[in-house]
């Protein structure tokens, strides 16, 4: 039956290591959207039903260059409101997870959708709150490249090694055989001590970093997407990819607008370096980035999922104008 929509496990770990995709008409040119959800990496009731909404309001939509859909969940840290019992709750089910086991989830998840529907660079990345981090996560050189090499923490001193950013304990997920074309960050999360720092009567703040990525504030900054430069950022990291839209509402009352500010700043300089793609692909190698603004509180994005239907709809609207999706 075309369109129907299914969820899969991409791992064996655990219970969250799933996604649910929507296949359109295969047939059908145009381009996969793979939603990353928020919930500050520990909110049990955020996961990959959270883009339900959009979802359906997009395949409302007529019109747009869209191949499939796909929301991935992924392992959470705990949360203090939904405590867990060690002893009589399964290991699938235990949230316990701690950076880079998000990330490597997102990772291996893609390499699943990469396996399964070979849409190559195809796909728009589109990330909420958190989701937004680890969707630029995805194209990090410190993260994604330099996988399990030591990393040089200091962004002003790049030759300083202060630990490692990212080495997993486990197997490690493939890595990319294809970077997106675009992501789409809304109410995006880019510095985290900058977050912390923007709230700093909010013991939460500091409470939820602490628990996806301890207390290692060297370590927040290698994997903030709007600290790292050159090689180790989303600069160096994200060579094939062509636009970025970084969306955000006024009325977000739990990610402020420095957040935006700081990302655009970092992605400025990765619009000014030119794609690499294959000589024969296109004839030219332009990046744009977008900063769009949206309306709602924080949540309302993928509650209503209007705001992030706009948003994406927005993207690919972009990618027409760029001559890289069908009219
Ligand atoms: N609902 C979350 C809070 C949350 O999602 C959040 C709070 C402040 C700033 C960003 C957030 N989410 C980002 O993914 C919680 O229960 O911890």
């Amino acid at each position: 039956m075309p369109n129907q929509s299914r969820t899969v496990a991409y791992g064996r770990v655990h219970n969250l290591q799933i996604v649910s995709v929507t296949q359109l008409a295969p047939e059908r040119e145009g381009y996969w959207v793979i939603f990353i959800h928020g919930g500050a990496w520990r909110d049990p009731a955020v996961t990959n039903n959270s883009f339900d909404a959009t979802e359906s309001i997009l395949r409302d939509t007529p019109g747009l260059p869209i191949a499939g859909f796909a929301s991935i969940s992924y392992r959470l840290s705990a949360h203090p409101n939904h405590p867990q019992d060690p002893i009589s709750t399964s290991p699938k089910d235990f949230r316990d997870a701690k950076h880079p086991n998000h990330i490597r989830d997102v990772e291996a998840a893609l390499a699943f959708l990469q396996n399964t529907y070979s849409f190559g660079g195809r796909y728009i990345l589109v990330g909420h709150s958190c989701g937004a981090t680890l969707a630029f996560q995805v194209v990090m050189g410190a993260v994604s490249n330099h996988r399990e090499q030591a990393f040089s923490g200091a962004t002003e001193n790049p030759e300083i090694s202060v630990g490692v950013v990212s080495a997993s304990p486990g197997p490690l997920p493939p890595p990319l055989t294809a970077q997106p074309t675009a992501i789409v960050g809304v109410a995006g999360i880019y510095d985290l001590r900058r977050l912390r720092d923007s709230h700093p009567d909010i013991s939460a703040y500091r409470e939820f970093i602490e628990g996806a990525f301890e207390a290692d504030e060297l370590l927040w900054d290698g994997v903030s997407p709007a600290q790292m430069a050159g090689s180790r950022g989303v600069e160096g990291g994200w060579k094939s990819g062509r636009l970025a839209v970084l969306a955000h509402s006024k009325e977000d009352e739990l990610v402020d607008e420095s957040q935006l500010e700081g990302m655009e700043e970092s992605l400025r300089q990765w619009e000014k370096l030119e794609a690499q793609i294959p000589v024969q692909e296109l004839s030219h190698r332009d990046r744009r980035v977008r900063v769009l603004p949206i309306s709602g509180a924080h949540d309302e994005a993928w509650e209503r999922g209007d705001q992030l239907a706009y948003a994406i709809i927005y993207a690919l609207e972009q990618l027409r104008e760029m001559g890289l999706a069908p009219q």
